[in-house]
């Protein structure tokens, strides 16, 4: 799937034909192609206020989900349905939350990479540009293959923990179901409260963001020798002050 093109589109349907139609190749019934793919990303009640609970919005289901201890359950953000057809890919993004991905059927190949290689990654927002991680266009992402990857492979039943600010990319080698659980790590206060899919940046994140912009425009005022000083100053003073020395 590609988020720059859009080359999908969003539809209704009946639970048991979105399984049956993600889970066969080619279709009698279709909306645009009969080799085309599904993928659902579950979501809340109300799509646009309510973050997705599987517990809630399947209830049926709720019996057989246990999600491992690893946090306490006020920590809890959200639980994501997930089901893919065979060679769909979900490109590369980071969420703000921990999570835990579970396979629950099918095979999948997830594709890591760290927060500090984000300059490798020609990010828009919190979604990479580079679609085919796997033969990117150099002459436009000449960059990208300094990225370090980390590749695994999830066969039904493993969870794979994704730390929040991990880059991933997603293929999904046969039609699978999977449901991943999102959780807080940091103090509640510090998430945008109007986040429902779990990708929103912490306010204080986004707040700095804001002041970095008005900064770029009071220095779009001066002339260009000037800019230039000034900015490296900058630069240099984020690094100094904001980098982390604790990390590789
Ligand atoms: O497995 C997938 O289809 C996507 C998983 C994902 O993006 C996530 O768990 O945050
Ligand atoms: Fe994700």
């Amino acid at each position: 799937m590609d988020f720059i093109s859009k080359n999908f589109v969003y539809r209704t349907l009946p639970f048991n034909k979105l399984v049956q139609r993600a889970a066969e190749e080619t279709h009698k019934e279709f909306f645009i192609a009969e080799d085309e793919k599904y993928y659902l990303r579950s979501l809340g009640e109300d799509p646009r206020k309510d973050v997705a609970d599987i517990r809630q919005q399947f209830p049926s289901l709720r019996g057989d989900i246990k999600f491992p201890a690893f946090f306490e359950e006020e920590q809890f953000f959200s639980s994501v349905f997930r089901i893919s057809s065979p060679g769909l890919q979900l490109w590369t993004h980071y969420d703000v939350m921990d999570n835990f991905l579970i396979q629950v059927t099918g095979k999948k190949r997830v594709t890591l990479f760290s927060p500090r290689d984000a300059h490798y990654l020609y990010l828009s927002g919190s979604k990479s540009e580079v679609l085919d991680i796997d033969n990117p266009d150099l002459d436009k992402y000449p960059l990208f293959p300094k990225a370090r990857r980390y590749e695994c492979s999830l066969e039904a039943g493993d969870v794979l923990f994704i730390p929040a600010l991990w880059f991933h990319n997603v293929i999904s080698e046969e039609f699978g179901v999977g449901v991943n659980v999102f959780w807080k790590h940091l103090p509640s206060e510090c998430y945008d409260k109007t986040d429902t899919y779990g990708n929103k940046d912490p306010v204080a994140a986004s707040r700095a963001v804001q002041i970095l912009d008005r900064a770029l425009k009071t220095l779009a005022e001066l002339p260009e020798e000037y800019r230039d000083f000034y900015a490296r100053q900058m630069v240099l003073r984020i690094q100094d002050k904001a980098y982390s020395k604790n990390l590789e």
